[in-house]
């Protein structure tokens, strides 16, 4: 493969993602460039619409960009063929969405292993209690999702997202359908994923206490990265997120 030494995990140079053509074309991302560095929190943030569900779906290869480059793990995306490219994202990408979608009918145990047995494979012996140990679900391993909690049920979706060792972890409003104490809990494993083994997250959420946990907060807005924070605090994140909010509604009166 295309692999080059970096120490980013996820890198984006000027992506450009058009949706439709002629008269309705929208550009959802305008020339977007980041850098993920191992070992970082990320959160994304801005208005509605302003390109973030598109730049995690650019920057997971999920889709791929009209102009610019993406690499995770310093493989060009743009290189790969369909194949190689699902490859990829089953050992190089974790996700982690708003729904767990986790399969009722198999453990939390089984449900952690499954990525890793659909491709033919096994984890290697006690990588799923580890897991779920490090998500603290060890005394869980058995339970299927209908007697887990929404909080446990989103833990054993990361294990999951985990088990193939990822270059990096997407996560697309990981907290939105818990309540705050328990996306607190979940926001504090991502934190901790990232502290003590070293994981990388990024994270697309428009709650401003939710990115606070991050090393950093990129803002969008129309398409491009207006802003950036590092360590942010709820206060100073909703700040910024009002001004662009305002600026939007400027610009639609
Ligand atoms: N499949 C699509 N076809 C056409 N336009 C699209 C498509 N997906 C997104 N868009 C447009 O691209 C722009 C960016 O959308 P995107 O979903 O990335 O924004 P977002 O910041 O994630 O929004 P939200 O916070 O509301 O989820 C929007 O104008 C949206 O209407």
């Amino acid at each position: 493969m295309n692999q080059t030494h970096s120490p980013d995990a996820v890198r984006l140079i000027d992506v450009r993602r058009v949706y439709g053509s002629g008269p309705n074309a929208v550009a959802a991302l305008r020339g977007v460039s980041a850098n993920f560095p191992a070992r970082s929190f990320t959160a994304i943030m801005g208005p509605s619409g302003s390109g973030k569900s598109t730049l995690l779906q650019c920057a997971s290869g999920l889709d791929r960009p009209d102009g610019g480059r993406v690499l995770v793990g310093g493989v060009d995306l743009g290189r790969l063929d369909e194949r190689r490219l699902t490859e990829l994202r089953r050992d190089r990408i974790g996700f982690v969405f708003q729904s767990f979608n986790l399969v009722e009918s198999l453990t939390a145990a089984q449900n952690v292993a499954l990525p890793v047995r659909l491709s033919g494979r096994r984890p290697p012996a006690g990588h799923v209690e580890e897991l779920l140990r490090v998500v603290g679900l060890a005394d869980r391993a058995r339970h299927r999702p209908a007697e887990l909690s929404g909080g446990q049920q989103q833990r054993v979706a990361i294990a999951r997202a985990l088990v193939a060792g990822p270059e990096v972890l997407f996560a697309d409003e990981p907290t939105g359908a818990l309540d705050s104490r328990t996306g607190r809990e979940v926001l504090a494993l991502l934190r901790r994923l990232v502290g003590e083994r070293g994981d990388t997250v990024v994270m697309v959420t428009h709650d401003p206490l939710a990115a606070s946990h991050a090393d950093r907060v990129l803002f969008l807005s129309d398409g491009t990265i207006v802003d950036e924070l590092r360590s942010p605090t709820p206060a100073s994140v909703a700040s910024r997120l009002a001004d662009l909010e305002d600026g939007d509604r400027r610009e639609a009166v």
